[in-house]
C-alpha cells in the first residue's frame, strides 16, 4: 500500500523537511529535476545514449523551476534546448527564479506562446513544467493554445517525438483527477493526451489515479526526492487508513519473484488451514422474485468462490422453482412476503447481502430494516457484515436519514456514481466541484455512520472516521470488461463473502480486497468477459496470489 498525497500534504511535507534544516527547497528541486531526466532515460534508453533536443515548458511557479533545472541538467548533457516560459520571471518563487537565473547563464527562454511553439525546431523530447500542484484554476487560454498548437505541429516524425510531465500533465488537478471542461472543448486534453510518462516526486498523489488522471498522465513513475520513506505505519496492513491521509490499494509481495502471499493472500480466511465451514463464515443473500434472481445468484456464486463457508440465498417463495434449477452447493430458503427474517436466518449468519434485484420498494425498506436490526447472538460474537447495494440503496433514495439511523459499523454501501448521487445529492458528482471522489466518499460515510464504496474504475472506499483508500483499475490494471451488468453485483458478493469469517480484518481491509480480487479475475478472464465469469475465475486468482 502507497501513500496518496493531496498537493496540501505534500506541501507541508516538504516543508517540515526544509523546517529541518535536512535539506533546501533549491536541493529538492535539484533532485526533483534530476528524477525526472533519469525515469525520461529509464523509459527511453535511447535518450541516454546520445545528446537531443529537448523542448522545455515552464511556468509561473516551482514546477517551472523544476523545468529550469532539467533544462540545465539536459545542456550540461550536451543536448540543445529550447525552453519557454509562461509568465513573468522577475516574479517567479524563489527556488524557481535561482534556476531560471543559472539557465539564464547557459541561453535563452523564449515566451510560451502557440506561435513560438510552431517556429521551433522539431524536439525528441517535450517536458511539461507549466503547472504541477499549484494549479489553482483552470488553464490560461494562451497554455491552452500552446499545448493545442503542439498537436498542430508540422514536424516530420512528430509521433515518435517523447513526452513527459513534470508532476502532472499541466491542466490535471492533482487532488481530483479533474481536467476543467473547457480544456476539453479547446482539443487542450488531446495534446496533454499525449504525455506518455508522468513523473511525481515521493508519493503518488490522488490525481494520478481518479477521474481523468489515468487517461492523461499515459504512465506513472514516483521519483524519491529524499524525503524520507513516506510513513509506514499509516499504511500499515490489516490497520484501518490514516484518517486524514488515502493509501492507494497495492498487493504486498513477500520478494519481487513471489506471489502478493501477504496482502491479499494472509487476509484470505482460507489461507489459515484449519477450521470448518462455520469458521468461514455463512453469508445470506436476498433474491428477487421471479425472472428478477439473477442478480442474487452472482452475489451469492461470487460470496461462495470468495471462500464463505456456507452461502444461503433467500428468496420469495414463488422464485423457488427459479432459483432451485440454478443453484447446487448455495442454500436455499424461501421468504413469504409478510413473514420475519428470523424465520430463515439464525445467529450462524454472519453476513448478509442485500439489494441485487431486489426492487425499490417498501419491502425492500423493510427487509433492509430487519438486517441492520440484528445484532451478533449467542453463537456469532460480533454485528454481521451488511452489504448494502443496488436496490437496498435505491429504495431509500427519497428519504436517505432513514437509511443512515439504522447503519452500524459493520454496514457498507457500495454505491455506483448514480446511486451514491440519490443518497448524497450534494455530493454528487455533477455537484463535487473541487471536492475530490475521496472526499466525497469520506463525507458520506461520515454522514451514513459506516463504509461507503464508491464505485468506478477508480473507486474510494472510505470509513465514517476519515480513513480512506483508492482501487484504481489504471495503468497495467486497466479493467474496461468491468463495465458489464452484473459485476457490481458479483463484487457486493464478494465483500459478504471475504469479510464474513469471523476472524476476518477490519471491513475496509476486506473491502479493499474484494475490490483487488474483482479486477484481477476481470484481467485474468480477459476480453469477452462477462459478470458470471467473475467468481468462476477466482479459483485461477488465488492460485495466482498464492493460496
Ligand atoms: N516545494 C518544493 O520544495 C518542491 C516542489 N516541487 C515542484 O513544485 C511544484 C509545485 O510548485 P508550486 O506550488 O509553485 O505550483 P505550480 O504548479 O508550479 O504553480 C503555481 C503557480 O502557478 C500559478 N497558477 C496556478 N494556477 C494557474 C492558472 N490556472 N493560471 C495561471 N496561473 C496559475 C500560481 O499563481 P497563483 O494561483 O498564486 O496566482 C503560481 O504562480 C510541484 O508540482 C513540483 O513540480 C519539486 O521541485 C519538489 C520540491
Ligand atoms: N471501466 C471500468 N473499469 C474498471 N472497473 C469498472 C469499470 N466500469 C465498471 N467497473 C466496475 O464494475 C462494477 C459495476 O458495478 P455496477 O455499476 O453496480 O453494475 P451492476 O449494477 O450492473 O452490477 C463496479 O465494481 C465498478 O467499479
Ligand atoms: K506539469
Amino acid at each position: 500500500m502507497t501513500e496518496l498525497l493531496t498537493s496540501a500534504q505534500m506541501r507541508a511535507v516538504e516543508q517540515a523537511a526544509m523546517d529541518s534544516g535536512t535539506v533546501t527547497g533549491l536541493e529538492l528541486m535539484e533532485r526533483a529535476g534530476q528524477g525526472v531526466i533519469d525515469a525520461a532515460f529509464s523509459h527511453w534508453p535511447e535518450l541516454a545514449q546520445a545528446a537531443h533536443r529537448a523542448l522545455v515548458l515552464c511556468g509561473p511557479g516551482n514546477n517551472g523551476g523544476d523545468g529550469f533545472v532539467i533544462a540545465r541538467l539536459l545542456k550540461e548533457a550536451g543536448w540543445e534546448v529550447d525552453p519557454f516560459l509562461y509568465g513573468d520571471a522577475d516574479k517567479l518563487p524563489p527556488d524557481a527564479k535561482a534556476n531560471h537565473q543559472r539557465w539564464a547563464a547557459m541561453g535563452g527562454v523564449m515566451e510560451l506562446t502557440a506561435e513560438n511553439l510552431q517556429a521551433a525546431v522539431r524536439p525528441d523530447l517535450i517536458v511539461d513544467a507549466v503547472f504541477g500542484t499549484g494549479l489553482t484554476r483552470p488553464l490560461p487560454s494562451v497554455v491552452q493554445q500552446a499545448f493545442s498548437s503542439l498537436g498542430r505541429n508540422k514536424w516530420k516524425g512528430r509521433t515518435s517525438i517523447r513526452r513527459i510531465a513534470v508532476d502532472c500533465p499541466s491542466g490535471l488537478n492533482l487532488d481530483t483527477g479533474m481536467v476543467p471542461h473547457d480544456l476539453e472543448k479547446t482539443g487542450g486534453v488531446i495534446s496533454t493526451n499525449l504525455t506518455q510518462l508522468t513523473v511525481t516526486f515521493h508519493t503518488p498523489k490522488p490525481g494520478h489515479y481518479l477521474g481523468a488522471g489515468p487517461l492523461v498522465c499515459g504512465a506513472v513513475v514516483i521519483a524519491d526526492i529524499g524525503l524520507g520513506p513516506s510513513d509506514p505505519e499509516r499504511s500499515m496492513l490489516g490497520q484501518p487508513p490514516d484518517d486524514r491521509r488515502a493509501r492507494l490499494v497495492e498487493p504486498v509481495f513477500a520478494g519481487s519473484n513471489l506471489p502478493p502471499r501477504i496482502w491479499p493472500g494472509s487476509f484470505v480466511s482460507k489461507s489459515r488451514r484449519n477450521g470448518h465451514k462455520f469458521n468461514h463464515g455463512h453469508v445470506m443473500v436476498f433474491a428477487g422474485g421471479v425472472g428478477r434472481g439473477g442478480a442474487g445468484r452472482l452475489a451469492a456464486r461470487a460470496a461462495l468462490r470468495a471462500g464463505a463457508g456456507v452461502v444461503t440465498l433467500v428468496c420469495p417463495p414463488s422464485a423457488l422453482i427459479e432459483n432451485a434449477c440454478h443453484l447446487d452447493a448455495i442454500m436455499l430458503r424461501a421468504l413469504p412476503k409478510d413473514a420475519r427474517l428470523d424465520s430463515v436466518a439464525d445467529d450462524r449468519v454472519t453476513a448478509f447481502c442485500i439489494g441485487p434485484g431486489l426492487g425499490v420498494n417498501d419491502r425492500t425498506r423493510d427487509l433492509v430494516a430487519q438486517v441492520l436490526a440484528r445484532r451478533g447472538g449467542t453463537r456469532a460474537w460480533r454485528d454481521p457484515v451488511v452489504v448494502l447495494d443496488a436496490d437496498a440503496l435505491g429504495s431509500f433514495a427519497g428519504d436517505p436519514v432513514a437509511l443512515f439511523d439504522q447503519c452500524h459499523p459493520r454496514t457498507i454501501l457500495t454505491p455506483h456514481e448514480g446511486e451514491f448521487a440519490r443518497l448524497f445529492p450534494d455530493l454528487a458528482l455533477s455537484q463535487r466541484g473541487d471536492l475530490s471522489k475521496i472526499d466525497a466518499a469520506r463525507q458520506a460515510a461520515a454522514r451514513a455512520g459506516c463504509t461507503v464504496l464508491l464505485k468506478g474504475p477508480d473507486t474510494v472506499i472510505a470509513t465514517p472516521r476519515g480513513g480512506a483508500s483508492l482501487h484504481a483499475a489504471a495503468y497495467d490494471r486497466n479493467a474496461p470488461w468491468l463495465a458489464t451488468a452484473g459485476a457490481g453485483d458479483v463484487l457486493a458478493g464478494l465483500i459478504a463473502g471475504l469479510a464474513a469469517p469471523d476472524t476476518s480484518a477490519d471491513l475496509i481491509t476486506m473491502a479493499e480486497i474484494a475490490a483487488y480480487l474483482h479486477v484481477e479475475c476481470a484481467a485474468s478472464f480477459g476480453p469477452g468477459l462477462i459478470a458470471e465469469d467473475l467468481p468462476e475465475e477466482l479459483p485461477k486468482v488465488f492460485r495466482a496470489i498464492g493460496l
